[in-house]
């Protein structure tokens, strides 16, 4: 059973690989924040579950719309979207270091939800059938790095192009106190979660199962 991953995001694509997944990565090429301002335009904000939610369908549905390699996609097709609620805002990639500085000097020692969209179509059969998504939370508690860490950690540049502005499974580790829930939430893709989304397709799991 063939997964097409629509994303770009390196944590996603290493955390099938080791649950024994090798997917297609596929790039999306969706406008995140210009469909984002659309449908706010239209509906009013967006909490952070329907925001991932969202993301995770348009990359999703934007991988399913056209062929790959230029034959038509026989698989699955999984789109993904992470974002960070602290103290009632929604945070992506800082980008920028002041950004990511400030957020670690408010968020040290306290607590937020990393939210994980995920949306897979069955597109077997070269034509796209049922789609089922879910969202997935995780709190995260953070230690207490000093400015010195914090400094040190935003010249790594690692918390610059990250959800939040951290990460638990790289330098960021050490600053993560706790994590409350599917640690895989955090990195990105939530694979409990998705095995209950391959699984509502009637699918078993190991069918994903790369064996050689
Ligand atoms: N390694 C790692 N990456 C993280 C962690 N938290 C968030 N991320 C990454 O932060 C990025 C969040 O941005 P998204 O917009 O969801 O995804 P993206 O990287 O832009 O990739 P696309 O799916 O192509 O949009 C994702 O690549 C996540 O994998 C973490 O704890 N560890």
């Amino acid at each position: 059973m063939r997964l097409y991953l629509a994303s770009t995001s390196p944590a996603r694509l290493a955390t099938l690989r080791a649950a024994g997944v090798e997917p297609l990565a596929v790039p999306p090429h969706v406008d995140e924040d210009s469909l984002v301002s659309a449908v706010e335009a239209e509906h009013g904000p967006l909490d952070a579950p329907r925001m991932v939610g969202l993301l995770a369908r348009a990359k999703a549905e934007a991988v399913a719309g056209k062929p790959h390699d230029g034959a038509p996609i026989d698989g699955l097709i999984l789109g993904g979207d992470s974002a960070f609620l602290f103290d009632g805002t929604i945070y992506g990639k800082p980008h920028l270091p002041e950004a990511a500085r400030e957020r670690w000097r408010r968020q040290r020692g306290r607590s937020g939800q990393l939210w994980s969209g995920h949306w897979l179509i069955d597109h077997r059969g070269g034509r796209p059938g049922r789609a089922v998504g879910a969202n997935a939370v995780a709190v995260v508690s953070f230690a207490d790095p000093d400015d010195a860490e914090i400094d040190a950690y935003v010249a790594s540049g690692e918390p610059l192009e990250v959800a939040g502005a951290f990460t638990i499974d790289s330098l960021g580790g050490p600053f993560i106190r706790s994590v409350d829930g599917d640690p895989s939430t955090v990195v990105g893709l939530s694979l409990s979660t998705l095995r209950d989304l391959v699984r509502e397709l009637g699918i078993d799991w190991p069918a994903l199962w790369n064996r050689g």
